[in-house]
């Protein structure tokens, strides 16, 4: 399966912050995405997904073009920073009510993306109180829970300890072998020289592909 992205732009309130952004990306391939703060990683995300409305270009997914053939991706997992889970719900809860608005997975396969990422299902205490690394994997459960066939990361071994680091790499990779597309944005060189198949690199809005994984 095929995600393009053909001469896509975006300025917010004058400022471009996509300029003539074009990729062919391809499921079973994982695309790393560095740049530095700001340089425009999240809104490529937003864009690519449907999150974010787009002034010039297309979104091509399987030969549907977003905001015509659909609002958003059809099948998508994405990690972005505020990721509309509740503080006064547990792990387990945040994930029931974000499956039951998609209605396309019940309670097994939500315990099952919580063992995954090593969050106890059963656990009681509430999302707001959990530690940084408890949030990021339950953000990588939410993001797979689903079985999507795009995936995208943002950031997602920031604040995990070193075993938290290596299981969320393992499956990031599991769902590439599952044949996941997988857009990863990450500052940690080494998840992205360890996972990446493909490297862009993201500066001030445009998007260049780089020959080397760093
Ligand atoms: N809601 C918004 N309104 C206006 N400008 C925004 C908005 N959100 C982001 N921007 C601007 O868009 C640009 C790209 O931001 P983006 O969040 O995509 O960067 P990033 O590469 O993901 O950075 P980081 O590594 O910090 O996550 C920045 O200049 C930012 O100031």
């Amino acid at each position: 399966m095929e995600l393009a992205a053909n001469s896509i732009s975006k300025s917010i309130r004058g400022r471009a912050i996509l300029s003539d952004v074009s990729l062919c990306l391809k499921s079973g391939n994982i695309y790393g995405f560095v740049g530095k703060n700001g340089s425009g990683k999240t809104m490529l995300f937003r864009a690519l997904s449907g999150l974010m409305r787009i002034d010039s270009g297309s979104v091509v997914w399987e030969g549907k073009t977003l905001h015509k053939d659909f609002s958003v991706l059809p099948s998508l997992g994405i990690i972005i920073e505020n990721a509309g889970l509740y503080p006064n719900f547990t792990g387990a809860q945040n994930l029931t009510y974000l499956a039951g608005l998609t209605k396309r997975i019940g309670k097994e396969k939500i315990i099952d993306a919580l063992s995954r990422v090593g969050l106890d299902p059963y656990d009681k205490r509430l999302y707001g109180k959990y530690s940084l690394g408890m949030k990021r994997r339950l953000a990588v459960a939410q993001a797979i829970m689903e079985s999507p066939n795009v995936i995208m990361l943002d950031e997602p071994t920031n604040a995990l300890d070193e075993t938290g680091v290596e299981e969320i790499r393992q499956i990031i990779l599991e769902e590439k072998e599952r044949g996941a597309l997988i857009l990863l944005a990450s500052h940690n060189k080494e998840d992205i020289h360890l996972l990446a198949d493909e490297l862009y690199r993201v500066e001030k809005g445009h998007v260049v592909r780089m020959e080397e994984t760093l």
